[in-house]
């Protein structure tokens, strides 16, 4: 198997920061630092961020990362600071050979943000480059409802391994999906799913919780005979996706199912494993560009489970030319054999607004 060190590392990766993500979640206030509701940040962010940084450092040392977060708010709080060492400390795998693999714990709060600073990667086109989103869905963490922790290898602007940890998912690939799907603040048995794929060798799924490599489950999307069958997902904000286009695409689909709304890449991972179908996500504002790290992890699983993933006017995402994917529009996924049904609609619902 090709990338098996990779995977194996972004898997352990993943899973500690998503138990330092758990501990933020369960609490009170859940680590909210930043009083903006547009774009909030919480203490696990930094921590999970810092985590997974030393863990891909210490195993691939030359590879660069392009990270949602950066230490500079860190640098300059000291409060903050002392919460985030703390979390950081606190989280450890049960497997102490699987704590070695990914460096064990980060020795000091130099090295904290020194891991948390090395985000810092503009991206591009060549060479070895880690997509990460530490907390994905924030606006859904601090809402009691689903989030991911999201990591992705690129080689050479290329999406390649894909590891995505949803702590609140149902471990049960075939658990029923709605809206409210695990959305409670209980840590209830049951519950936490970690993703992996890597191009050409298929995707996976494992309880979050267990032994990160034993219990893999290869994962595959839905065949769906019939599109008005199909469930699709959407963001909960309406200004990260116009509700009111995928509306219209479904009913053009003829699809009359309400749609499954869930924040984060845990919608990737739903559809990857059959347990939704389609995932719409439509532009709402024109200057907006999307975000690798929003994309990066999501669109191997999808694609290792057998969907297609365009923007919005069916081009290939091109995650080669920086931070974001400044050349395209929304994203749309599905199972390949409807992908194409969907596109000719998605096209023709937004050449209408045009
Ligand atoms: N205007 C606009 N349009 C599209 N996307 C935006 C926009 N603003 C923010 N974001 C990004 O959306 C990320 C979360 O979106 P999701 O679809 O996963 O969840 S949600 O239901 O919409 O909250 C969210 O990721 P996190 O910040 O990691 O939560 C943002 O990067
Ligand atoms: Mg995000």
């Amino acid at each position: 198997m090709t990338y098996e060190k990779e995977l194996e590392v972004a898997l352990l990766a993943v899973q500690r920061a998503s138990i330092l993500t758990k501990t933020v979640y369960s609490s009170h206030s859940k680590g909210t630092l930043s009083k903006s509701d547009s774009s909030p940040v919480t203490i696990g962010d930094f921590g999970a961020q810092a985590l997974i940084i030393a863990s891909i450092k210490h195993a691939f040392p030359e590879d660069e990362v392009v990270g949602e977060e950066d230490a500079d708010d860190l640098r300059k709080n000291e409060d903050e600071r002392k919460l985030v060492w703390d979390l950081v400390q606190a989280a450890k795998l049960d497997d102490s050979s699987a704590e070695d693999k990914i460096g064990g714990p980060i020795k000091s709060v130099d090295d904290m943000l020194t891991a948390l600073d090395s985000g810092r990667s503009n991206g591009g086109r060549q060479g070895r480059i880690w997509a990460l989103d530490p907390i994905d869905g924030t606006k859904g963490f601090l809402r009691g409802g689903q989030y991911a922790v999201c990591l992705a290898l690129m080689v050479d602007g290329v999406p390649t391994v894909g590891v995505i940890g949803c702590p609140n998912l149902p471990i049960d690939d075939q658990a029923p999906l709605d809206s409210s799907i695990g959305a409670d603040a209980d840590d209830k048995e049951g519950k936490g799913v970690l993703f992996g794929a890597v191009k050409g060798e298929g995707a996976t799924s494992r309880p979050l919780s267990k032994g990160a490599l034993q219990q893999s489950k290869k994962i595959s999307m839905k065949a769906v005979p019939d599109v008005r069958q199909a469930t699709f997902c959407e963001s909960v904000e309406a200004g990260h996706s116009s509700h009111g286009d995928n509306a219209a695409i479904a009913s053009k689909l003829g699809i009359t199912k309400s749609s499954v709304r869930m924040d984060s890449q845990a919608k990737y991972a739903s559809i990857a494993r059959g347990a939704g179908d389609i995932y719409l996500r439509l532009p709402v504002s024109k200057s907006y560009e999307e975000k690798i790290w929003d994309h990066a992890a999501g669109v191997v699983l999808v694609q290792e489970a057998g969907g297609e993933v365009t923007d919005a006017w069916g081009k290939p995402l091109d995650f080669g030319i920086g931070r974001t994917l400044k050349e395209n529009k929304g994203v749309v996924a599905a199972p390949k054999d409807v992908f194409p049904q969907v596109i000719e609609v998605v096209k023709e619902v937004l050449g209408v607004k045009q």
